[in-house]
């Protein structure tokens, strides 16, 4: 994939104001935008999701133009074919797991029936080790079990590239370090990109083919103190990415 994303946007809220300057290039599989409380990552995401509109440049990926502002093109979140994976999962609490990973594949408003029985689905519970808990309930799921439905749910679309919103966060220590390690085999084994937002240096050491610093709203290219663990050549502040192959 080739992520080519040049967006400026303005923010006001009473007397505060953030700007958002982000360009990037890269043909990184794994992506990790990583950045202090309030530097702008959320946006970054969300803008590319098509979640929040740029006041001007472009987003590609690869030949597929989802923004770009001197076109006039903003195509909507759903003809992006991305898949967003928010911090918290945003499981539907009333479905079963089985549901939940069907309900990108179902059209209209019914909900997935309980044993609805869909090859993908069955694929996706095999390949996350969810099969025992299939006709369970998100409040009956540990914390790794809740991040695999929520993958499962959004790669069941097959989409461009996977966008995830802190998807350690939620995770007691131990859990963290076994997903990061587990979303990164994943990644390698599916080969779908994978656009990582964290403020924790070690998401970053340990999932991080491109590492970007942000702060300020800006791609920082003489970032803060580098983490111990990760080597300088993974991490870059803007530009074409020095892509590691791992
Ligand atoms: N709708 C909005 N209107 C005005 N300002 C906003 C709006 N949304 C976000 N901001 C501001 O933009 C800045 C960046 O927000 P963003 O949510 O991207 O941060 P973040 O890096 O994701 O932080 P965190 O790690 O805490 O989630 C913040 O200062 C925030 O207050």
């Amino acid at each position: 994939m080739l992520l080519d994303l040049d967006i400026r946007k303005k923010l006001s809220a009473g007397k505060q104001s953030f700007q958002l300057d982000v360009r990037l290039k890269t043909d990184s599989q794994r992506i990790v935008i990583l950045g202090p409380s309030g530097a702008g990552k959320s946006l970054t995401l969300k803008a590319i999701a098509g979640l929040l509109r740029p006041d001007c440049g472009h987003i590609r990926i690869d030949d597929h133009v989802l923004f770009d502002a001197s076109q006039g093109i903003d195509l909507a979140p759903q003809k992006r074919e991305l898949a967003y994976v928010f911090q918290d999962y945003a499981l539907f609490p009333h479905l079963s797991v089985r549901q939940n990973i069907a309900f990108p594949l179902v059209r209209g408003w019914l909900n997935p029936r309980r044993h609805h029985a869909h090859q993908q689905v069955d694929y996706w519970l095999e390949a996350f080790q969810l099969n025992h808990v299939a006709d369970q309930y998100p409040h009956e799921l540990s914390g790794g079990q809740k991040q695999r439905t929520a993958l499962a749910r959004a790669l069941v679309t097959r989409p461009r590239a996977l966008l995830l919103d802190e998807p350690f966060a939620a995770l007691d220590p131990v859990l963290r370090a076994r997903m990061r390690t587990e979303l990164k085999e994943l990644q390698h084994r599916l080969q779908v990109p994978m656009v990582l937002i964290t403020h924790d240096p070690e998401d970053a050491a340990v999932f991080g083919d491109h590492v970007l610093d942000l702060r300020d709203g800006r791609l920082d290219p003489g970032a803060g103190p580098v983490p111990d663990a990760l080597p300088s050549s993974q991490r870059t502040g803007f530009g074409i990415a020095s892509t590691r192959t791992v």
